[in-house]
């Protein structure tokens, strides 16, 4: 499981994706775009741009699908809540939740962080801070559970800084896929506030 608010996702996410796969030797990995972020400030691009960004971010990663139930659910998004359907569907299967390092720092104060860490392996990939200056993330306070690392490359790319080059009429196409970057300006997302 590899959840997002994917507004817009960009090449970070897609090498991480890739990673993940190759090096967890992945049967599946499925992308969940977020439905209510009750954990994010600013409301959220629509879903169907959302949910049609990541099919094409994600069309080329092997092993790889994207779920949108998590788009459909009424009330905020609990991964909780979406690892339980999994287990339900999928009896026999090893569950697995890929993260960033910077949500490996907050796992904690997700909703049943605790069940979350029984359920699924927590697999880790690395994130540069924003700054340089800043310390390394801390994972330090996950509850306890299995654990992977996913080796990646820093990518220094967020979709918020993606959003502000798409709403300053800069060049993005060095930071998301080329079909996302198209679909940026067919549906003029993210213009300048
Ligand atoms: N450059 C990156 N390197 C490693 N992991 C990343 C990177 N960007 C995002 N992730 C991870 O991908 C997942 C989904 O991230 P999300 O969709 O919130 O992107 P974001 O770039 O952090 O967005 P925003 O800037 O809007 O907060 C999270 O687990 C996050 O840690
Ligand atoms: O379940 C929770 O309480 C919870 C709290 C914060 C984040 N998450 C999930 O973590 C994933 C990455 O979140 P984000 O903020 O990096 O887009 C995404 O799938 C979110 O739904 C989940």
């Amino acid at each position: 499981m590899f959840g997002g608010a994917f507004d817009p996702p960009h090449l970070g996410h897609v090498a991480l994706a890739r990673a993940a796969v190759q090096q967890l030797g992945l049967d599946q990995l499925r992308v969940f775009p977020t439905g209510q972020a009750w954990h994010k400030a600013r409301e959220l691009s629509p879903p169907e741009h959302r949910l049609a960004m990541a099919r094409l971010a994600f069309a080329d990663v092997p092993h790889t699908m994207v779920d949108g139930r998590e788009l459909q659910r009424a009330g905020p998004t609990y991964t909780i809540d979406t690892l339980r359907e999994l287990q339900r569907e999928f009896p026999q299967a090893q569950l697995l939740l890929v993260i960033g390092a910077d949500q490996a720092e907050s796992l904690h104060s997700w909703r049943d962080s605790a069940e979350i860490a029984r359920i699924a392996t927590i697999s880790i990939a690395a994130r540069a801070r924003p700054t340089t200056d800043a310390p390394p993330f801390d994972a330090s306070s996950l509850p306890p559970g299995r654990r992977e690392s996913v080796e990646l490359p820093p990518m220094p790319v967020s979709s918020t800084e993606v959003r502000r080059l798409a709403g300053a009429g800069q060049d993005i196409t060095a930071l998301v896929p080329a079909p996302v970057a198209r679909y940026i300006a067919q549906h003029h997302l993210y213009p300048t506030n």
